[in-house]
């Protein structure tokens, strides 16, 4: 397996494969001061070429870098589930995407691709996350809730059952959302109000 991206998000990544008993030979990042990341060696910008046949998983946890760095990847993407984490066997898992420690994933849910549910979140019955969606750690979405692309279910919310959030949307960390969200729209609070839009 290869990484993109030797983050704070990698080294979480990189646990998970370790549990799994998945081993990582090599992680890229543009940034050429990095060397080594958890004893892996960091080998510098994308290389095509570089261990082709590999799984490759981006592991960083900005939606719009991640989304911008898929565009360009040849390897497959793999996907990265801690043996900690419950997902019903009647999940579909997109590729590249990564479920953390203790989270929970319930029966119907479909993850798009580079999809990130983080520790400890509970993803309930029905759900739909699109592409590159990020659900942050301890957050709650409850049954049948459709999340659009890109957007950001800051740490600790809790999404009411039945709604959609649109598109690349950011809830605030620690917001209770009761009403749909619009494409674009940044929310906060409880109940959430929107602050902004795109
Ligand atoms: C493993 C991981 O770490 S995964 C990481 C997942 N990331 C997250 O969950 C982070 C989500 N981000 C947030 O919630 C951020 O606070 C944001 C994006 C909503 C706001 O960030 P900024 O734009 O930098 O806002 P800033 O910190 O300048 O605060 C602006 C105002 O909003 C308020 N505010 C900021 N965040 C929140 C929040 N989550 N809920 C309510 N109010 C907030 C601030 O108190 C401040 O209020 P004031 O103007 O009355 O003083």
């Amino acid at each position: 397996m290869l990484l993109y991206g030797a983050s704070g998000h990698a080294k979480v990544i990189l646990s998970i494969l370790e549990a799994n008993g998945q081993r990582v030979t090599a992680i890229f990042d543009d940034d050429p001061e990095k060397k080594l990341l958890e004893r892996i060696p960091v080998i510098g910008t994308y290389d095509p070429k570089h261990e082709p046949t590999a799984p490759l998983i981006i592991s960083i946890g900005y939606n719009a870098v991640r989304r911008q760095i898929a565009r360009h990847i040849q390897h497959v993407f793999g996907t990265a589930i801690h043996p900690t984490a419950l997902v019903d066997t009647n999940v579909t898992v997109g590729e590249g995407s990564v479920i953390m420690q203790g989270a929970i994933v319930q029966v119907g849910t479909s993850m798009g691709k580079h999809v990130i549910v983080n520790t400890g979140a509970t993803v309930d019955h029905d759900c739909k996350l699109g592409d590159f969606v990020h659900v942050a750690p301890g957050v709650t979405l409850c049954g049948s809730v459709q999340v659009g692309e890109n957007t950001l279910i800051g740490a600790g919310s809790v999404v009411a059952p039945n709604l959609t959030i649109g598109a690349d949307c950011l809830i605030a960390a620690g917001s209770v959302v009761t009403v749909c969200v619009p494409n674009g729209a940044t929310v906060r609070g409880n109940p959430a109000r929107i602050i902004a839009t795109s």
